[in-house]
């Protein structure tokens, strides 16, 4: 495996109750690539994103990142490596600028003011209160305290949900830049265009199984809606 950031799953099970999210996932995820998670609703996209940094542990099977097992890792150390982006953002803290330093409270003035610059909101935002914040600000916010820790893996769960067109611009130009940089990004989507555009690989789910795995130009799946 070249570089680091790359996932194997091995046989990766979840089941919930009588429910099984997930049924015995098998793949790899190259470091420094792209790969995105497709499917229709309640495929198991978001379960099978948040296994990667352990906020969900698998039931059966096992992950690998850069060929250790998840579980073998600090949980902390494991999501300063693996920063995830979800649908719904969560701010932990009153103030913008202390918000971009919850994973990094040495952050300088100069470093926030190019985190906000990075993710499309101007300067005075550090001095903004989180609880004032509209759902795509917070989103912008969200990305940007993921970035501030640079970390290896870069999860987007569903861009573009609460996010206008330009907004979600900013996440996939974070995305790429984010690969640029020889970092691994695994984002989950139901926009097919960025997908196209983005991945260099891709997982199709249906009903928790993993329907097809390929280059997006291989895929029937990434036909739709063209
Ligand atoms: N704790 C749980 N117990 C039982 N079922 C659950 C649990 N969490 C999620 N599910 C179900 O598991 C399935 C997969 O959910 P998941 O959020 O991973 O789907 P998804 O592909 O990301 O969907 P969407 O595109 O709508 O966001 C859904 O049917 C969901 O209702």
């Amino acid at each position: 495996m070249t570089g680091s950031g790359g996932f194997l799953l091995d046989q990766v099970s979840v089941t919930r109750g009588e429910a099984r999210l997930l049924d015995t996932i098998s793949a790899r995820l190259p470091a420094g690539r792209c790969t995105a998670v497709v499917g229709p609703s309640g495929a198991g996209k978001s379960t099978l994103l948040r296994l990667l940094n352990r906020l969900d542990d698998v039931s059966s099977g096992r992950i690998l990142l850069d060929d250790v097992p998840l579980t073998e890792l600090d949980v902390l150390a494991l999501r300063r490596r693996v920063g995830l982006i979800v649908q719904q953002p969560v701010l932990l803290t009153e103030l913008v600028a202390e918000e971009l330093r919850v994973g990094r409270p040495e952050l300088g003035d100069d470093a926030v003011r190019e985190l906000l610059e990075q993710v499309g909101l101007p300067a005075e935002f550090a001095q903004r209160r989180t609880s004032e914040l509209s759902g795509g600000e917070a989103q912008r916010v969200c990305l940007a305290r993921a970035l501030a820790v640079e970390p290896g893996v870069l999860l987007l769960d569903e861009p573009t949900s609460a996010l206008d067109g330009v907004s979600s611009g900013v996440i996939v130009d974070a995305a790429r830049a984010h690969l640029a940089a020889g970092r691994t990004v695994v984002l989950v989507s139901h926009d097919l265009a960025v997908v196209r555009s983005i991945a260099d690989s891709v997982l199709v789910l249906d009903h928790g199984r993993l329907v097809a795995h390929g280059r997006p130009d291989e895929l029937e799946y990434l036909e739709a809606g063209r």
